[in-house]
């Protein structure tokens, strides 16, 4: 089974496409939510992030408490690179054992949606990579639109945060253009039919 990766920078459109694979049957794996989980449900994880950043990582009710990790976070270049190294192993153990599912149950390809997949290595162990792409001002526009929570500043701090859109570019094997540019469902279309039947 072909394990590809689907990336892409804040509002890309990330997950608007991997939801188009996953209407045509393919199981696709939604890091952002599964590190979410392994941050609640995961105790040695649990553990790790009360040390590191203190009680208030986790509400009275036990859940992450978001807001505030997004604060200490993304101000700190060195406190987002400290959470991303406790993170990020566990969501490729997570990964590993979903993918070895999927394997067995005799899907062609799986998806992995990452964010961060080139920033967190994880496109290593991955055989093709996507690229969602969308230039910056159109990814914050969405962004706003969106998440009704988030300034301007917050989306253009997270942007400068993360891989820069050439790069992102130069890294994929295959660039899904969300830019308005093109239709999207043709474009998916295409790389389905290449890989369902391989
Ligand atoms: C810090 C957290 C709790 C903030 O959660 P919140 O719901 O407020 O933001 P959300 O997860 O939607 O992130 C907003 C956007 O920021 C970007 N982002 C998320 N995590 C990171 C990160 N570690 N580094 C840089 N950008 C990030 C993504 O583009 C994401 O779409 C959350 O982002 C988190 O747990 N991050 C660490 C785990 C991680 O790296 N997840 C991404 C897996 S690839
Ligand atoms: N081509 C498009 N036209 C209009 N709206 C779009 C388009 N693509 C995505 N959107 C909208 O823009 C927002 C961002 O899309 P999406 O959530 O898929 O991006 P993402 O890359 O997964 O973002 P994040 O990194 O925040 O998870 C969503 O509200 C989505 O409905």
């Amino acid at each position: 089974m072909r394990r590809i990766g689907i990336t892409g920078g804040i509002g890309s459109g990330k997950s608007v496409v991997a939801r188009l694979f996953a209407a045509l049957g393919v199981p696709v794996y939604d890091s952002d939510s599964r590190a979410k989980w392994v941050m609640a449900h995961d105790l040695v994880l649990r553990a790790q992030l009360l040390a590191a950043f203190g009680a208030d990582t986790y509400g009275a009710d036990g859940q992450l408490n978001r807001p505030y990790l997004a604060r200490v976070a993304f101000a700190d270049p060195a406190r987002l690179a400290q959470l991303n190294a406790l993170v990020h192993p566990r969501v490729g153990e997570d990964f590993a054992a979903w993918s070895a599912q999927q394997a067995a149950a005799g899907h062609a390809y799986a998806l992995k949606e990452a964010a961060l997949l080139f920033e967190s290595g994880a496109y290593q162990g991955l055989d093709k990579v996507i690229t969602v792409f969308a230039p910056p001002e159109v990814r914050t526009a969405r962004v706003l639109a969106r998440d009704a929570h988030r300034t301007a500043a917050d989306v253009a701090r997270i942007i400068a945060q993360q891989l820069p859109e050439t790069e992102r570019l130069a890294r994929a094997d295959y660039v899904v253009y969300n830019d308005d540019s093109q239709l999207v469902i043709p474009q998916v279309l295409a790389l389905h039919q290449q890989w369902a039947r391989e």
